[in-house]
């Protein structure tokens, strides 16, 4: 993106507030004069107006003798999973973090991350939006991570919530346990169908792993959250409940080997302690110590793996 072009994040900003504020979802519903959608959001007629000029001239809204109605381009990004430009929750994903990041300038000064009570956004939009970012590179990703072990895998998927990956697991004749915030286990559990060999446990990996032997322990994108005290220690714990042949998957943005991975750093330090990105040579350097066989990384559809064997 050119950083001169000022109307971009302005774009940004109106399409997250009329989600935010049940514009797009009125007019999803019915169309609506600028006054009755003033009215039915209880806003302000004015600001009202304002907003839906601009979605209109930006093409998100359409007009008809003063009737406003959702055009197509706003209906497929929001509305219609079938869709190619249908983003699932991930556009609001990223408006919620605007705010943490506004606050980048303290966090320059204090080392610290812009302070959790503060933050916006529920956390359904960051863990659907997780689970439609995964379906595109899961199939490809979990083939990956299996090759060379037996057909009935037994996986335990850290951080697995959002149940995209765990289902191409299962796809391919694994049987899975989740570990995953209590949180996220409550939102997700409802989404599990019945018979599915999937198992959704509460818990923080810091604290412990469930009792293994796993045959593969997939670790996808839940690196970047903290930093080497807690990823060594997550490494060791692992091949503690791995098989003797197991193997563990990390997925996440290497450090030094694109810019999107110094950005995401950037991410991670206004909303975690400790959280960033690391180099190959961390990953393989934790990973030797904790026993682990590191082979080089492979990007598999578009996404970064390191995987060790411990034998
Ligand atoms: C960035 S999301 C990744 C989700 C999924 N694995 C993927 O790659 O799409 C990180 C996940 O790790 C979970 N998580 C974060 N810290 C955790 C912890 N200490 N213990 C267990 N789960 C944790 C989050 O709740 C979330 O589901």
């Amino acid at each position: 993106m050119n950083i001169n072009n000022f109307e971009f994040p302005r774009e940004f900003l109106i399409v997250g507030a009329a989600v935010k504020t049940g514009i797009f979802q009125a007019l999803h519903k019915e169309a609506l004069t600028p006054e009755q959608l003033a009215q039915k959001l209880k806003a302000d007629p004015r600001a009202v107006w304002v907003v839906t000029e601009s979605l209109l001239e930006l093409g998100y809204l359409k007009q008809t003798d003063n009737v406003l109605k959702i055009s197509n381009q706003a209906n497929s990004m929001f509305y219609n999973p079938e869709s190619p430009d249908y983003n699932g929750f991930a556009f609001m994903h990223t408006y919620d973090l605007f705010t943490p990041w506004l606050g980048l300038p303290d966090t320059i000064i204090s080392g610290k991350p812009y302070p959790k009570e503060k933050k916006q956004g529920p956390p359904k939009n960051f863990i659907r939006a997780m689970s439609h970012i995964a379906q595109k590179s899961a199939p490809n990703v979990t083939a990956y991570c299996l090759e060379g072990l037996p057909r009935k895998s037994k996986i335990l998927d850290i951080g697995g919530g959002p149940l995209t990956y765990a289902r191409e697991f299962v796809k391919r004749g694994a049987s899975v346990t989740i570990l995953d915030l209590p949180a996220v286990i409550d939102m997700m559990q409802p989404d599990l169908l019945p018979g599915e060999p999937i198992t959704m446990l509460k818990g923080d990996f810091n604290e412990g792993l469930p009792d293994g032997p796993f045959d593969l322990i997939y670790l996808g994108n839940v690196c970047h959250i903290y930093g080497e005290k807690e990823n060594r220690r997550l490494f060791q714990r692992s091949a503690k409940a791995l098989s003797a042949e197991g193997r563990i998957a990390i997925i996440d943005m290497i450090r030094g080997t694109n810019v999107h991975a110094a950005l995401f750093a950037v991410n991670m330090l206004v909303n975690t302690e400790n959280g960033g990105t690391w180099t190959f040579e961390q990953y393989k350097e934790w990973l030797t110590d904790a026993g682990f066989k590191v082979k080089p990384y492979s990007e598999i559809s578009g996404r970064q793996i390191i995987t060790g064997d411990k034998q």
